[in-house]
């Protein structure tokens, strides 16, 4: 996997915004993302049926702009509807076993918050590492401490040229930094899913990330 499919990484859930999520999503494509994540837990989530309409929806979507699409947590739904790679944490079901069970050319991602989970996720074969949070959010009930661009740079000088990407109340300001504390990419979720411009929000982090990397 290139990190550079990392550099602008939006996660959306139907929660996660006031709008029609379908929109928020082809708005953040038309924006130059480059990878999305469905996200769907927490108050109100869809399930079963609904929950898989809505990921085929933005599966669709995402491969009109020729962008990856990735389920969180749920491996079962991304095996049934032909997903392009998943995300799994520490609580989920462990790396190995997903691993085993997905396609090989699957992107398979993983959690890290801090240097050991990130060097096991290394050795384990994970493709890429999302290390966070880096700052406080609102987003994820049960986060973690954040552990700042400090610990991201402590994680970036144990795993080499692992692809990382930051996430965890990253705004549009923070990219410089994170970029130079060791992160191939940022995660989003509320800066593209709350803007009232997701688009426009979308483009920007795209040409920060771009410039940064040039
Ligand atoms: C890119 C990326 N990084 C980290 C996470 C968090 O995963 P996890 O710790 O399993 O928490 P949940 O998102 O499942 O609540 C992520 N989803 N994506
Ligand atoms: C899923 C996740 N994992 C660590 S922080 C976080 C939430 C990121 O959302 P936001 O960009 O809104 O802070
Ligand atoms: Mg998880």
């Amino acid at each position: 996997m290139k990190p550079s499919i990392l550099q602008v990484y939006f996660i959306l859930g139907t929660n996660n915004t006031e709008q029609d999520p379908l929109e928020v999503l082809e708005e953040a494509l038309q924006g130059g993302v480059s990878l999305f994540q469905f996200r769907e837990k927490g108050k109100g989530a869809l399930i079963g049926e609904e929950k898989k309409q809505m990921a085929l929806k933005m599966k669709g979507l995402c491969h009109q702009y020729d962008v990856p699409f990735l389920i969180n947590d749920d491996i079962d739904l991304a095996l049934e509807i032909g997903a392009d790679g998943v995300h799994v944490g520490q609580e989920d079901e462990p790396f190995v076993q997903v691993k085993s069970r997905c396609p090989d050319h699957w992107i398979i991602g993983v959690s890290a918050t801090n240097e050991k989970e990130a060097i096991k996720a290394k050795e384990d074969g994970a493709d890429y590492i999302g290390v966070g949070p880096i700052y406080g959010t609102n987003t994820k009930e049960d986060a973690k401490q954040p552990i700042g661009e400090n610990g991201l740079r402590n994680i970036r000088e144990q795993v080499g040229d692992l692809p990382i990407v930051a996430i965890g109340g990253i705004k549009l300001g923070h990219i410089f930094g994170l970029r130079k504390a060791g992160a191939d990419g940022v995660s989003i979720i509320t800066a593209i899913s709350r803007s009232k411009k997701p688009k426009e929000m979308a483009h920007l982090f795209r040409k920060f990330a771009h410039y940064q990397s040039n």
